[in-house]
């Protein structure tokens, strides 16, 4: 028998990634012999109690990390350092502290100067996700053939990385390890600015059908509904990375405003080719992100 990834994993914030994380981990206990979970909601605690999702299950943070070999936080991104801060002085001597969070400058630089000399921080962000929220979404599956972007610290021992990296893979995760910044402008691109792009629409085409008092979404077909999975999202994490990854945010932002009034421009001028060149990038993407899935 192989000797487990970690003798004790602390989960704090058991939501959707929290939850599958633990359910995994419950469907493989070769992978982690004892688990603390620790949530500041009474409503969550219960659930995850009755889903035994948990060895331990607490609201005392300090408490839940003292014999943790690992401490992973799946709050979010705004709670991240303030936990970090406030459990720092209770943390096993040489554990390894990870997050989940969606973005990370900020996240790093309000964390480091907490960090204790004896501790790995090893951040880690899963690229697995639904609009779902809490201990009741999560599934075991959710990682699986999904990349998990690992973004350490040029200092950090190999040896914690290559242990995150570890615990990942048994997720069935793709991992990557990359640069902090880097980071954020891919998240920025292909995560933040969809779900910006779905909030805002549903908001136009709500406020649409206020003014002509019509009945503009109950005739909601598929290409619409599309984008409100994603904006049934949860307001308060999204509301942190916003305003987490504001710089790189604003940027593509730009980037699009002026793409979509160059395509309002081919509209105006009747322009067939830019329009229908447009049109095709967008299914030459989605064709090829497809392939790739299936390879
Ligand atoms: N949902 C996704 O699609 C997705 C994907 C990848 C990464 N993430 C990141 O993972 C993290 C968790 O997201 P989620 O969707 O699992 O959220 P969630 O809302 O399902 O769960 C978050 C949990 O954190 C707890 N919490 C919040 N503040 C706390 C505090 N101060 N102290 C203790 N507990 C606290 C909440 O009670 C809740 O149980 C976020 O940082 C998010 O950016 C989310
Ligand atoms: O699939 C979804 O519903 C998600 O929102 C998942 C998603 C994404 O944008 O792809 C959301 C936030 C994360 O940090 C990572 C993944």
């Amino acid at each position: 028998m192989t000797d487990p990834l970690f003798g004790t994993l602390c989960v704090i914030g058991p939501g959707l990634i929290g939850s599958s994380v633990l359910r995994r981990l419950r469907a493989h206990p070769e992978l982690v012999s004892h688990l603390v979970v620790a949530d500041r909601d009474p409503g969550v605690l219960e659930r995850v109690r009755d889903l035994d999702l948990g060895d331990i299950v607490t609201d005392d943070l300090s408490a839940a990390v003292r014999d943790a070999d690992c401490v992973m936080l799946c709050v979010p991104v705004g709670a991240i350092a303030p936990i970090a801060e406030a459990i720092m002085p209770h943390l096993k001597p040489g554990a390894i502290l990870t997050d989940v969070g969606s973005t990370r400058r900020s996240v790093v630089d309000a964390l480091t100067p907490h960090l204790r000399g004896d501790i790995a921080y090893v951040p880690a962000h899963p690229m697995a996700g639904t609009e779902h929220s809490g201990p009741d979404a999560g599934f075991a599956t959710l990682f699986e053939d999904r990349w998990c972007l690992l973004t350490p610290a040029p200092d950090v021992p190999a040896r914690a990385i290559d242990r995150i990296a570890a615990f990942w893979s048994a997720m069935g995760a793709r991992i990557r390890v990359m640069d902090v910044d880097h980071h954020d402008t891919i998240c920025a691109m292909v995560s933040h600015l969809p779900h910006l792009i779905a909030f805002t629409i549903c908001g136009t085409a709500d406020t649409l059908a206020e003014d002509m008092r019509s009945e503009v979404l109950d005739f909601a077909a598929s290409g619409f509904r599309d984008f409100t999975r994603i904006a049934a999202s949860d307001p308060t994490m999204w509301r942190d990375i916003f305003l987490n990854n504001s710089d790189a945010l604003l940027s593509v932002l730009d980037r699009f405003s002026q793409d979509a009034s160059a395509m309002a421009q081919a509209i105006r001028d009747g322009d067939e080719k830019t329009i229908v060149d447009t049109i095709s990038r967008g299914r030459r993407i989605r064709r090829s992100l497809l392939e790739n899935r299936q390879a």
